[in-house]
């Protein structure tokens, strides 16, 4: 089997302005430093507010840190005359690796469809970032026994058109949204089973040696007391953490799940 890289990645949403998102990467870096944090082993991103992707890039630039980061969305459209929209292109020049596309805040809060994050998706592949495809489902659709169905069609429609070239690169994060800042925490289990599912779809769409190589992130209440678990399963390679990612120790904890 493929051997995949596992990915820690902090979704900060809106919480930290500039000079509390300074504070937060220092305290993270220390503390990866304390744990003597393998890179290589377990890369770990944080994905800011926009307004504090520039004092990230400054520091991590400055101080060559490994951490890497992303933005939390951005616009299908490169340039022009939509307001409030944030372009790929930008972040881009901000040194962004990773851009969140589609997480359940933005498919339910802003309304967005998939004919938009499959717009979306090709926006960041056009500037060279790496999308992290959030998909998940709502708990009517989870009662039903419904999951795997509905998060399937999500990442089958969200995916059109995408080259294999360049879906090889992409993250997935199966974030049910019943989980979500809820403290409840999918079972390992049903984690395995979506996360297992959508693999299946991938090498569906595209094929298995691809499908192998692409990580699938679980995501809602991941702690540093359930991260192991969960990671334990075939098909998590790595955790999308919300609240836990805003206290440093704690998020350094989750990445060192491994050396724990
Ligand atoms: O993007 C992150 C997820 O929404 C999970 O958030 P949470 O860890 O606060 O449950």
């Amino acid at each position: 089997m493929t051997s995949r890289t596992p990915l820690m990645a902090g979704n900060w949403k809106m919480n930290l302005d500039h000079l509390q998102a300074t504070q937060l990467v220092q305290k993270l870096d220390w503390s990866l430093k304390d744990a003597e944090h393998d890179y290589a082993a377990v890369e770990v991103a944080v994905l800011p507010p926009f307004t504090a992707l520039r004092t990230v890039q400054t520091l991590v630039d400055g101080d060559k840190l490994s951490i890497r980061y992303g933005a939390q969305d951005l616009s299908p459209e490169d340039e022009g005359a939509y307001t409030g929209d944030v372009s790929g292109a930008f972040l881009a020049k901000l040194g962004c690796t990773y851009v969140a596309v589609g997480h359940s805040e933005r498919r339910e809060g802003h309304g967005e469809s998939d004919e938009l994050l499959n717009r979306k998706v090709q926006a960041a592949y056009r500037h060279g970032i790496t999308p992290i495809l959030c998909c998940g489902e709502g708990i009517d659709v989870r009662k039903e026994g419904k999951q795997v169905e509905h998060v399937l069609a999500q990442i089958e429609a969200d995916l059109v058109g995408i080259p294999v070239e360049q879906v090889t690169s992409i993250v997935i994060a199966y974030e049910p949204i019943w989980a979500i800042g809820t403290g409840e925490v999918a079972t390992p289990d049903d984690a395995q089973e979506v996360c297992g599912a959508i693999r299946g779809k991938l090498a569906e769409l595209y094929d298995q040696a691809t499908a192998d190589g692409i990580r699938i992130l679980y995501g809602g209440s991941v702690k540093s007391s359930n991260v192991a678990e969960i990671m334990s399963q075939t098909d998590v390679d790595g955790a999308l953490v919300g609240g836990a990612s805003l206290k440093p120790e704690e998020f350094a904890k989750i990445c060192g799940f491994q050396s724990a």
